[in-house]
């Protein structure tokens, strides 16, 4: 799609863009890809990925830390993916979208009768795991009365289904995964201590999206290379403002939020240009997203600044600077007025400056 279209260095505002599938050499010298759904390569990623390497031939637990969106789950399909297990199940639970009464038969399943409602024996995701990787989302919402029967399952490799006396022996390797600090959690009895111990043998921190900016480039490729293909829409041509907002931004929904603003920008793009689909609009709207309020406002301003300047204060038209910034021409020039941007003028600029300011209120192409 995308690159069938347009030389990728046309298409990305005029700078090369690196390749995404990642490719290592072997020994005998042979290219190996691997995780290629996983894209990145920033120093920080590239440590993660070390550590998955070296985790993943072990039947070793696995920790996985980081904030909401940033790839717990990738990691731990890749862990799993590069096991022996790779061809087993690979099962996933998320603790806390299950309620606490349901949680304990979800995970160990339950005889016919053991308790109202239990109509049916039903296998728990545990032995649904067996021979595979169970990935424990959320671990940190794990309720404290199931932590012990937890513990027994990671050390023992046994356990029993509700309602039942039989013991049953599994063969399972753990990921678990959190966006909660454990250690602070076992400091106020919130989480034991001997789990968290059992748990964090091997723990993988995965940095936030605003710690590796580097990513953010390649990432948006990729997200658009996979809407516009599933939507059957071209884009050929993302500006180069929006890639620097888009690097500038906070991401405090980490990769999601990128994924799904990529979504929804090549949903509302037109003419084949990526817009800007940032919420600059509304900075208030954007709350607990961006602390730096002010340092998000200077980025705004200097990208504004900078796309005026190359367009030699050119708002309007194809080449413009809103067509830059993925913005409608009323859109920049209410912005400009907001962050106080104006042209720089020298005295004898004025009268010329007024000339303009008057057409662009009649809807003509702006300073130009
Ligand atoms: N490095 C990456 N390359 C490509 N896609 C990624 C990358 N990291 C995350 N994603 C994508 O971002 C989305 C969120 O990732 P994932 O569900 O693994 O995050 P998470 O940390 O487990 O989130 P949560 O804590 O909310 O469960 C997924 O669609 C995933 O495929």
């Amino acid at each position: 799609m995308l690159s069938s279209v347009l030389p990728r260095e046309k298409a990305f505002g005029g700078s090369p863009v690196e390749c995404v599938d990642k490719i290592s050499v072997t020994e005998h010298g042979q290219a190996e890809r691997r995780f290629e759904q996983i894209i990145g390569n920033s120093p920080a990623l590239e440590s993660v990925l070390s550590s998955v390497k070296r985790v993943a031939p072990t039947d070793s637990t696995v920790l996985i830390l980081g904030e909401t969106g940033t790839g717990k789950e990738l990691i731990a399909r890749a862990i799993h993916k590069l096991s022996s297990r790779a061809g087993r199940p690979f099962i996933k639970v998320n603790c806390a979208a299950i309620p606490l009464d349901l949680l304990e038969s979800e995970l160990f399943g339950h005889e016919k009768g053991a308790f109202t409602g239990a109509i049916a024996q039903k296998l728990g995701r545990f032995e649904m795991a067996d021979s595979g990787t169970l990935f424990l989302d959320e671990i940190g919402d794990l309720p404290l009365a199931l932590q012990p029967k937890l513990l027994r399952v990671l050390q023992e490799q046994e356990f029993e289904r509700l309602g039942s006396g039989r013991t049953h022996h599994i063969n399972v390797r753990l990921a678990a995964a959190t966006h909660r600090d454990l250690n602070t959690m076992v400091r106020r009895n919130e989480f034991r201590s001997d789990l968290y111990y059992r748990l964090n043998v091997f723990p993988i921190a995965l940095p936030p999206l605003r710690e590796r900016r580097e990513d953010v480039e390649q990432l948006v490729l990729h997200f658009v290379d996979i809407y516009s293909r599933r939507m059957n829409k071209e884009i050929r041509h993302i500006p180069r403002e929006t890639l620097d907002a888009f690097a500038a931004y906070s991401w405090p929904g980490n990769i999601r939020e990128l994924q799904n603003l990529v979504e929804r920008a090549v949903i509302l793009s037109n003419d084949g240009i990526f817009p800007n689909p940032l919420p600059i609009e509304d900075e208030h709207s954007m709350g607990t997203a961006t602390r730096s309020l002010g340092t998000f406002t200077d980025s705004q301003r200097a990208l504004i600044q900078r796309a005026l300047e190359n367009t030699g204060w050119v708002i309007g038209g194809p080449h413009g600077a809103a067509a830059r910034l993925g913005l409608k021409r009323t859109t920049l020039i209410t912005k400009m007025r907001k962050l106080g941007i104006s042209r720089p003028t020298f005295e004898d600029d004025q009268d010329d400056l007024l000339d303009r300011n008057s057409r662009e209120q009649f809807g003509q192409t702006a300073i130009d």
